[in-house]
């Protein structure tokens, strides 16, 4: 185990990184967190004046300011074509090469019960999740893996970061998902599906890589990644717990939000150990194993671990979905069947009598 946790899997220094949501919360982190370690780096996001200024506070972090690069884009990634033009946009700018890393973290949370919900708002949220997701996946993959046999014949300047022996370093592409793609509670039907797809495309395209990195040996690897981090205390948490319900937030209690710095921190740390689907916090890596399946484990004594802990999670898992379904029992009964929200005079009361 010594050996698997020392070697930086995830090294940035040098490399170029592309942050798609790299504007706010957890993807502004990140960025500012791989500036300090050396990245250049690129944020995409809607929004123009955020864009600015995140890219100020990412390029204030920067280890060498002299060489590192920094770019922002404006692009709407539930767009496909937008996702390729941000691609093309990228490599025009870092020389006419691909970046080394793409880390896919744009996306919202409209949390609210099924029947209330209105049907498009299952588009927006699978189109903001996991189509923002896919179409980076596409247009990235396009352009690390299109290696036409002539290419390939083995030019080491057809990758930015060529050492002089050895393997080249591989490229990342990386997913944020969310606890709740491993157990989803009352209240989140319009998003937990759209993050568990991304965990379904995730492990798909992790088997499909090794197609690529077995006919092109020489090329860098392509590693997949998800991130599925909990509560996190950014600026849309806020805005989502506005529609979310009492009920569902009665359903989170026990979880401790985080800061979109320690989030990022976490992260990154699971990347550089190597791992494949990455937890942020210790509720999250248990919830986890009871939800492994044949995803990768990354070696021998991981997979022994896991598995100890996966089969005693479940067991907790019969417990945990028995307290819960006793909750939303209890909430019915008590409140009727609205869930509320804060727009209303008994909501309020609730609310209040949820923070007592
Ligand atoms: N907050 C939480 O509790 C949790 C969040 N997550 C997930 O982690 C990720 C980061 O969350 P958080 O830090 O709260 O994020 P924020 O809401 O703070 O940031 C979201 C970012 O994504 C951008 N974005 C949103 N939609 C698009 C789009 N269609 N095209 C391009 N950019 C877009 C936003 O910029 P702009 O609006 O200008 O486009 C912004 O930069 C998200 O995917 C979220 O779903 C996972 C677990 C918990
Ligand atoms: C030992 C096992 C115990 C399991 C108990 C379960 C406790 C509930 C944790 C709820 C976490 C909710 C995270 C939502 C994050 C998210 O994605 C949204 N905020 C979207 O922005």
């Amino acid at each position: 185990m010594g050996n698997l946790m020392s070697r930086n899997e995830f090294p940035v220094e040098g490399r170029t990184v592309v942050i798609t949501g790299g504007s706010s919360g957890m993807g502004l982190e990140v960025g500012r967190q791989l500036a300090e370690k050396g990245a250049n780096v690129v944020i995409v996001a809607r929004g123009q004046e955020k864009l600015r200024q995140g890219i100020e506070y990412i390029q204030a972090g920067a280890l060498y300011p002299q060489s590192q690069r920094f770019h922002q884009i404006s692009a709407d990634l539930t767009s496909p074509s937008d996702a390729v033009r941000v691609m093309d946009e990228v490599v025009a700018w870092n020389s006419s090469t691909p970046p080394d890393i793409v880390w896919c973290c744009a996306g919202s949370a409209l949390p609210t019960l099924f029947i209330d919900t209105p049907v498009a708002r299952f588009h927006n949220q699978m189109d903001s999740n996991y189509f923002t997701g896919m179409h980076m996946a596409h247009a990235t993959l396009r352009r690390w893996l299109k290696i036409s046999p002539k290419d390939a014949a083995d030019d080491p300047s057809s990758h930015s970061c060529a050492p002089t022996n050895g393997p080249p370093p591989a490229r990342h592409l990386i997913f944020t998902s969310t606890f709740l793609a491993f157990y989803s509670f009352a209240g989140w039907t319009p998003y937990s599906p759209s993050k568990a797809a991304l965990r379904g495309l995730s492990d798909t395209l992790s088997q499909e890589m090794n197609l690529y990195a077995a006919a092109h040996p020489t090329e860098p690897r392509v590693r997949v990644h998800t991130v599925f981090p909990a509560t996190i205390l950014s600026e849309s948490y806020e805005a989502e717990n506005l529609i979310k319900t009492d009920l569902s937030k009665m359903l989170e209690e026990g979880d401790e939000a985080q800061t979109p710095q320690v989030v990022a921190a976490k992260s990154i740390r699971g990347l550089e150990t190597g791992q494949e689907l990455v937890t942020t916090n210790l509720v999250t890596w248990l919830v986890k194993r009871s939800m492994l399946g044949g995803s990768v484990r990354g070696g021998f004594w991981r997979a022994l671990l896991d598995w100890i802990v996966g089969s005693l999670m479940a067991l907790v898992m019969i417990f945990v979905r028995d307290d819960m379904d006793r909750k939303v029992r209890a909430w019915g009964r008590k409140y009727g069947d609205s869930g509320m929200n804060g727009d209303n005079k008994s909501a309020r009361s609730v609310k209040g009598h949820l923070q007592a």
